[in-house]
C-alpha cells in the first residue's frame, strides 16, 4: 500500500534536499516542497528532485488576485505537481481560476487555517469563535469553487470530511508522541490524524530532523 507521508523537504540547499528525499524514497508516499525550497531553486530545483519518482507536493500557498495566481500557476509549465496549494481565504473566484489553471492531473488544495495559529491568533485577526468555524466556512467554499480538497489541522478534519466525502483532506501539524511541537500549535498524531480522515499527512522536522530519516519515518509508519 503506498504510504500517507509525505515528507516535508524544508531547505533551500539543493543538495541536502536529495540527501534527505534519497533516504526516505522507499517509504515515503511523496515529497511536499515549499517556499524555502522553491525560492532557493525555482523550477529546475522541483523539476530534479521530481526524477526520484516520487509523486510531488508543490506548496506555494498562493493567495493574491484571481488573474496573478492563475498565470503564476501557468508559469510553473512544465512542472507538473501531483498536489498544488493556494489559500482558501482568497476566495472562490482565486479557487476556481486557480484549479482552472493548474494541470488536469495536479490536485489544488485550499489552505484553511495554518496549524501555527491557535484561536488567539485568530482573534487577533478579527476571526472570532476558533478554528472550527473558518476551516468549514473555507471547505466548503473551496469545494464549491471545484477544489479537490483542502490543507487543515488533525482536528478538523472529521467535521469537514463529514459534508465532503470525497475531499482531499491534507494533515499537517503532525507530531508522533514525545516530539517537539516547535511553531505548530494544532497538532495531532500520525495515528489520531489517519483515524479523524486524513487522506495524506504532511510532516517535516519529525524525520528531517532526525539522524536516519528514512529509520524516523519507518517508525511513523509502524503507528499507523
Ligand atoms: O500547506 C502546508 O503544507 C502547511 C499548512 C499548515 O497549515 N501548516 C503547515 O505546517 N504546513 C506545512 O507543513 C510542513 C510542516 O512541517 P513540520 O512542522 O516540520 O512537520 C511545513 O512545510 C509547513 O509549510
Amino acid at each position: 500500500m503506498t504510504s500517507p507521508i509525505f515528507v516535508a523537504i524544508d531547505t533551500p540547499d539543493l543538495d541536502r534536499a536529495r540527501t534527505i528525499a534519497s533516504s526516505v524514497r522507499r517509504h515515503a508516499g511523496g515529497l511536499k516542497l515549499g517556499l524555502e525550497f522553491f525560492c532557493h531553486n525555482g523550477r529546475a530545483g522541483i523539476l530534479e528532485m521530481a526524477e526520484l519518482g516520487l509523486p510531488i507536493f508543490l506548496d506555494l500557498k498562493f493567495h493574491d488576485i484571481p488573474n496573478t495566481v492563475a498565470k503564476s500557476i501557468q508559469a510553473l509549465s512544465p512542472v507538473t505537481p501531483a498536489v498544488l496549494t493556494v489559500h482558501a481565504a482568497g476566495g472562490r473566484a482565486m479557487m476556481e481560476d486557480a484549479k482552472a489553471a493548474a494541470p488536469a492531473g495536479t490536485k489544488v488544495v485550499g489552505v484553511t487555517v495554518l496549524t501555527s495559529l491557535d484561536g488567539s491568533d485568530l482573534d487577533s485577526i478579527g476571526i472570532k469563535g476558533g478554528s472550527h468555524g473558518q476551516v468549514e466556512r473555507l471547505a466548503q467554499l473551496a469545494r464549491e469553487a471545484g477544489l479537490d480538497g483542502i490543507v487543515c489541522s488533525g482536528s478538523e478534519v472529521a467535521a469537514a470530511r463529514a459534508f465532503w466525502k470525497d475531499g482531499y483532506f491534507v494533515v499537517p501539524g503532525i507530531r508522533p508522541a514525545n516530539s517537539a511541537v516547535g511553531d505548530q500549535k494544532r497538532v495531532m498524531t500520525p495515528r489520531e490524524a489517519i483515524d479523524a480522515g486524513a487522506s495524506i499527512l504532511v510532516i517535516g522536522r519529525p524525520i528531517t530532523g532526525a539522524a536516519d530519516p528514512d529509520a524516523a519515518l519507518r517508525d511513523i509508519a509502524g503507528t499507523l
